[in-house]
């Protein structure tokens, strides 16, 4: 049980994957190594199941299994993927090579190392579809080439997107959204390991939610557990607005580093005339939000401050707590880099 996450610390096995099917074509890739297209909406256990298949295909999983989220890759700098630790060793002492070629490199060096254990390896793409065709043919290259020593199994969506010669390589198994009934038992199981208190009402309420992301229902179920203290239908009610009132501030942030004043303008007037904020609590939350998670650099976070000193001022003095707070989102986006001129005059607009 690792991490703080119950996402991560409650793991499933493959005996514990409830869609019989599925569950059936992994045992099968267990007795007769083969490729495998997973398939299936988000957050529904793909890569899960596939994580469960080479703990037990393996006695070595930490070294033979290697996770690739291909989209990803394609998202990070040079830098960040040169100094990935499960990549490192594959790019050293070729720091000039262009993206693609690095990518290439990773794929061919990942499928060409002999497995520490047994006979074969696994390597997991996940969302491989979401990359160009010349990508992917080099992909299937890759899997004519060393398909003797390693398992491919490639996580998607989109398995339309996969070029035919991939998807003719490798058996396809379906996974679909689970129903509520078995998103409860899920969430049961886990409720019980961590110990939380919860009544059948509160897990049900957060597996209708979740509308068939069980990553979604187990990290609502632990917010839910952590904020209320227990799993109830009104803790859980509580929890969830919070969550959506997070996500809405997000985007508002987002919405103001790209320009978008009108968008961050009317998350906020929903905040203050819709749910009942103040201007001084939505401030509070604004900074709480900016400084969780990754997307805001100690820069930002620094200007963000300060910005909102001067805006708490206001809101102390002010009449309309709306227009400080947008110019606030708008003061801080206009700082920076990306963005040039023409900002003031939308909020004033
Ligand atoms: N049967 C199960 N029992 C307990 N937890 C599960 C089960 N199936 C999945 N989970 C948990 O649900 C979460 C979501 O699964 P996972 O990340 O595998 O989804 P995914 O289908 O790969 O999503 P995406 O398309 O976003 O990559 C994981 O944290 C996993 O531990």
């Amino acid at each position: 049980m690792d991490g703080p996450l119950w996402t991560e610390r409650h793991a499933p096995d493959l005996s514990e994957i409830r869609q019989t099917e599925a569950r059936e074509r992994f045992e099968r890739a267990l007795e007769e190594p083969m490729n495998l297209v997973v398939q299936g909406p988000p957050g529904v256990g793909k890569t899960a199941a596939t994580r469960a298949l080479a703990r037990e295909a393996h006695a070595d999983p930490e070294n033979d299994l290697i996770e690739i989220n291909v989209a990803d890759f394609f998202d990070r700098s040079k830098k960040e993927i040169r100094t990935d630790p499960r990549f490192e060793s594959f790019l050293s002492g070729r720091s000039r090579l262009a993206k693609r070629d690095m990518i290439n490199r990773v794929l061919k060096e990942s499928a060409a190392y002999a497995p520490m254990s047994g006979e074969y390896k696994t390597v997991v793409l996940d969302n491989a579809e979401s990359v160009r065709e010349d990508f992917q043919q080099a992909l299937r290259r890759v899997m004519e080439q060393y398909h003797r020593t390693t398992q491919f199994v490639i996580t998607t969506r989109q398995p339309t997107k996969l070029i035919p010669p991939i998807r003719s390589r490798c058996f396809p198994v379906q996974m679909r959204a689970p129903t509520v009934e078995e998103t409860i038992d899920v969430l049961e199981t886990i409720a019980d390991r961590e110990e939380a208190t919860y009544d059948h009402d509160g897990l049900e309420f957060l597996a209708s939610a979740a509308g068939g992301d069980l990553r979604r229902a187990i990290l609502s179920a632990q917010a839910t557990a952590v904020e209320g203290g227990e799993i109830t239908m009104s803790t859980a009610y509580e929890t969830l607005g919070e969550i959506g009132h997070d996500e809405a501030i997000r985007e508002a942030l987002a919405a103001a580093e790209d320009g978008e004043l009108s968008d961050a303008r009317s998350t906020i007037e929903d905040l203050l005339d819709e749910e009942g904020y103040s201007g001084e609590d939505l401030l509070r939350e604004l900074l709480r939000v900016a400084r969780a998670g990754s997307t805001y650099g100690g820069d930002d976070l620094k200007r963000l401050h300060k910005l909102a000193g001067e805006t708490s001022l206001d809101l102390a003095e002010g009449l309309d707590d709306r227009l400080h707070l947008t110019h606030l989102l708008a003061a801080w986006a206009a700082d920076r880099d990306t963005l040039e001129g023409g900002i003031r005059e939308s909020v004033e607009a």
